[in-house]
């Protein structure tokens, strides 16, 4: 006879992953997010939970969905589970399986876009404190869920109005989960920092020519030494990664995104005229430890001088606020005894048979950086070990397995950081997190 407790157990797991499937099924993708869908999706997990919710558009279309489990001490600052809802685009046909159909193949993986970037952390967080309601158990801190737009795009009308607004100040938040990485090895990588965005346009001048012209200061060859400067660069900043001398975020990556030129034609290009303008673009990653006055002067000096006849635009996002508080100090979430809740995560994750590694500025921006920016301590935190990294890549997927050990995660989670009590004057200023 079939024993029923198992068949009760395999029921919930199936059922744990079909809402994970639901919420993958929904089209996030930028520049068309289906957000009201979304928001819907996520209300009614709310309700099926018992949470209470609120939607809040910011920017009409653009719902933040916030949940709230209250605590026993509603006077405690509170612990915030952040997730964005949405997700970069496909090359759908680049894919082996729809990326919206959240299709579970013979190994258990599940495909989606969001598998990874973050659909699973903001279900996981979910099916977390369904469990731990159901089971009885009574936070003494709140617990708030946001769900918010935009994070791809860089979080001005998610994040960014939510961490300024009037609701998030009566939230009284002491700590924030935001997302990190999958991890190849069996140790989940957990973030303090991440490296700022500077998003750089070179363009060089000269005279144009035959084709068959050998001259000096075309603007494809002032383009190409550029270029070529910037490698040598890319290459010793690489080359730190690959010898295990520093770690990714650790470094200052630079790499080129696109390249612009020539004069076309009905054909094409054409072929035997040297164009008078030539441009590249770059994405460049700055570590909170690095300094950027010399990297701008490397900028102005080598890779776009003008005496090679050449311009530069740094893009919006060469913000150097997005990494330093208001008193220059970089915004780096401590990781030693004056924030206790690096310690408690590494308990809660011991606890829950998880591995951590060591922290890590994370290599790519999230909206971490606004509640950093508020003097909150913000931790970027993604349970997938043994998971190989596709957030932006095709074929994105997680493990049936490993989601649901993340679930377990998250539970021990919630019940150590919303069971820490300790005098006010232990928890330290905001600013000393
Ligand atoms: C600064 S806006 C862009 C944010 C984006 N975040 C995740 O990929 C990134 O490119 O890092
Ligand atoms: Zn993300
Ligand atoms: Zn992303």
């Amino acid at each position: 006879l079939p024993n029923p407790l198992v068949a009760v157990a395999e029921d919930s797991s199936s059922a744990i992953i079909s809402r994970f499937q639901q919420y993958l099924q929904i089209d996030t993708a930028q520049p068309n997010p289906g957000y009201h869908e979304a928001a819907d999706f996520l209300i009614s997990q709310a309700k099926s939970i018992g949470l209470e919710f609120q939607s809040i558009e910011f920017v009409d279309g653009k719902p933040l969905v916030l949940l709230k489990w209250a605590g026993s001490q509603p006077t405690l600052p509170s612990i915030l589970l952040y997730s964005h809802t949405d997700v970069v685009p496909v090359e759908q046909h680049k894919w082996a399986y729809p990326a919206f159909g959240a299709h579970l193949d013979s190994h258990g993986n599940i495909y989606a876009r969001g598998s990874q970037d973050m659909k699973c952390v903001g279900m996981q967080y979910l099916e977390a404190v369904r469990r731990l309601k159901s089971s009885g158990f009574q936070p003494i801190r709140s617990i708030y869920l946001a769900f918010a737009p935009d994070e791809e795009i860089g979080g001005h009308d998610g994040a960014e109005k939510f961490a300024d607004s009037d609701i998030f100040r009566t939230m009284n938040v002491g700590i924030v989960l935001d997302e990190g990485l999958a991890s190849p090895s069996e140790k989940y990588r957990p973030f303090f920092a991440e490296r700022s965005p500077w998003w750089l346009v070179i363009k060089a001048f000269g005279a144009p020519g035959h084709g068959a012209k050998l001259y000096d200061n075309s603007a494809m060859e002032n383009l190409l030494k550029s270029i070529e400067s910037v490698r040598r660069f890319r290459a010793s900043q690489f080359d730190l990664v690959k010898s295990g001398l520093k770690e990714e975020g650790e470094v200052i990556s630079v790499n080129m995104v696109f390249l612009k030129a020539g004069t076309p034609s009905p054909t094409g290009f054409v072929m035997n005229l040297q164009p008078s303008e030539a441009e590249a673009g770059f994405d460049i990653r700055v570590p909170p430890t690095a300094d950027p006055e010399s990297l701008e002067r490397r900028i102005a000096e080598e890779w776009a001088p003008v005496s090679r006849n050449m311009t530069y635009q740094l893009g919006q996002f060469k913000q150097k606020a997005t990494v330093y508080d208001s008193f220059g100090r970089p915004l780096l979430t401590k990781t030693d005894n004056s924030n206790p809740w690096w310690a408690l995560l590494e308990e809660a994750v011991k606890k829950a048979n998880g591995k951590l590694g060591k922290p890590e500025i994370f290599p790519a921006a999230t909206d971490s950086r606004y509640f950093r920016l508020k003097g909150l301590p913000s931790i970027g935190f993604s349970p997938m070990a043994n998971t190989p990294i596709l957030l932006h890549d095709h074929n994105e997927f997680l493990n049936r397995a490993q989601y649901l050990k993340g679930i377990d995660i998250y539970e021990s989670i919630i019940k150590v950081y919303t069971s820490y009590v300790v005098q006010a004057s232990n928890e330290g200023t905001k600013d000393e997190l």
